[in-house]
């Protein structure tokens, strides 16, 4: 596979030319009478035009064909298990774990858009306002079709191979350990290299952001030169039948063109799909005693309208060492006022070694106690603190969301993984309350 090129930088102003085509960019103007070789320029929005400068968001596309060349969007019922229907389930508040998701045998091809299956969510992209979490489940390159979503930003994490993701900006490669955003409106299309699984957290509010640093400072988390971009590379070709598929308002069309969408030559703007590995993530955490709250390993953040409230946080729980004294080092028990959506890339995760597996997730729902296993606390409560590296090979990461998600019908019953016995792992718990202030 050729090495592919990507420019570095989160948020910046970029810009792009197909090396097979220099002067492809219009010079000092966005839309010239005529663009160099001819070319349309299209702009793609992504905030309103009106929006705060520090907020503006948009790319201007130089193009074979403007995108509006296609027939007629229709309904498609190609992906079965993608839903925004938060009710086809009775509320349920318990810890939820789900066994790691099946990928389909080798015998029945499904490809990225096939496989999306919706676990649980809320709210509504009409309103603009709430999040839909998703695994794709897939063993089978796109072909002759390209997917958006006019709901929201996807943010992707693959837990197994590697997605080659050609997108209207430029081609990029997505290992399991990294993470792309792709947000509202891009067009991409996914090849897979076999056997593919993975997450998704769609936002239907607005943005992924770099979270502030305050006291950290200038540095740190997720550096922003370690985002990248992909570069402009065009396709001129006639494909009778290519298929635009497009998610909106929940639902699947399709609409038929007979080219090509991946007709960028040159783009420029801050309006662009991105991807990040996570190994490179700067961890910041308490070197002297007590648990630090998991916002310490915020990668993005898709802000509310509320202070610090996120509609959706992504938090990793990378490697790191743990050297805390006098303190119950793994995650405290707790309940709290967001929604825990947890999945696991590669390893163990610390508060549960068994039954937590790569491929796998759980759901900590609004106020539903969790914490450590009885294992865990076991172990941590006696062990000695020695400086201790948390596993070297892990990533097990969270999207933590102020709403209250609802599960989905696949979610509760269809997948089948749902482990009924979840609960159990807290139940042997001792009663501790000793006749001694010092134990
Ligand atoms: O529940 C979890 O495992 C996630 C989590 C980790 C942590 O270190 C502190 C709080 C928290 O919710
Ligand atoms: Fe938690």
């Amino acid at each position: 596979m050729e090495e592919l090129k990507y420019l570095a930088g989160f948020g910046s102003e970029f810009q792009s030319e197909d090396p097979r085509k220099p002067g492809a960019l219009p010079e000092g103007q966005n839309n010239p009478q005529r663009c160099p070789y001819g070319l349309y320029a299209e702009q793609v929005s992504g905030t309103a035009f009106t929006a705060p400068r520090h907020e503006n968001k948009r790319s201007w596309l130089y193009r074979i064909r403007p995108s509006v060349i296609h027939k007629p969007f229709q309904k498609y019922n190609g992906a079965k298990y993608l839903t925004h229907n938060w009710d086809e389930q009775e509320p349920d508040p318990n810890q939820s774990r789900w066994l790691p998701f099946d990928i389909p045998p080798a015998e029945q091809s499904v490809d990225f858009v096939a496989g999306l299956h919706t676990v649980c969510g809320a709210g509504d992209p009409r309103s603009r306002n709430g999040i839909a979490i998703h695994v794709y489940l897939c063993n089978t390159s796109m072909d002759k079709s390209a997917f958006y979503s006019s709901d929201g930003d996807m943010l992707i994490v693959p837990q197994q191979g590697t997605l080659r993701i050609t997108t209207e900006f430029g081609i990029m490669t997505l290992a399991p350990n990294e993470i792309a955003v792709i947000q509202l409106g891009m067009r991409f299309a996914v090849a897979v290299d076999g056997p593919s699984r993975g997450y998704i957290l769609e936002v239907f509010d607005g943005h992924f952001k770099l979270p502030d640093l305050g006291p950290i400072g200038a540095n740190g988390l997720a550096n922003p030169r370690d985002f990248l971009t992909p570069v402009a590379h065009y396709v001129d070709e006639e494909i009778p039948g290519f298929k635009i598929l497009n998610k909106y308002q929940g639902s699947l069309f399709v609409a038929e063109q007979n080219h090509s969408p991946f007709d960028v030559v040159a783009w420029h703007g801050n309006y662009v799909p991105y991807k990040y590995d996570l190994s490179k993530f700067m961890v910041i955490n308490a070197v002297l005693y007590d648990h630090c709250d998991p916002s310490i390993f915020t990668v993005l953040t898709c802000q509310s309208t509320k202070p610090g409230v996120a509609i959706a946080d992504f938090v990793i729980f990378p490697p790191r060492w743990s050297v805390q004294e006098h303190t119950f080092r793994p995650p405290y028990y707790h309940r709290n006022c967001m929604s825990e959506f947890m999945g696991l890339i590669l390893g163990s995760y610390e508060a549960k070694e068994g039954g937590f597996l790569p491929g796998g997730a759980s759901l900590h729902s609004m106020m539903t106690p969790h914490g450590p296993d009885d294992k865990c606390f076991d172990a941590a409560s006696s062990g000695e603190l020695v400086p201790q590296k948390i596993a070297v090979n892990t990533q097990a990461f969270m999207f933590e969301s102020s709403l209250s998600l609802a599960i989905t019908k696949w979610g509760h019953e269809t997948c089948q993984k749902l482990d009924a016995k979840y609960y159990e792992c807290w139940q042997n718990l001792p009663k501790l309350f000793s006749e001694k202030v010092n134990v």
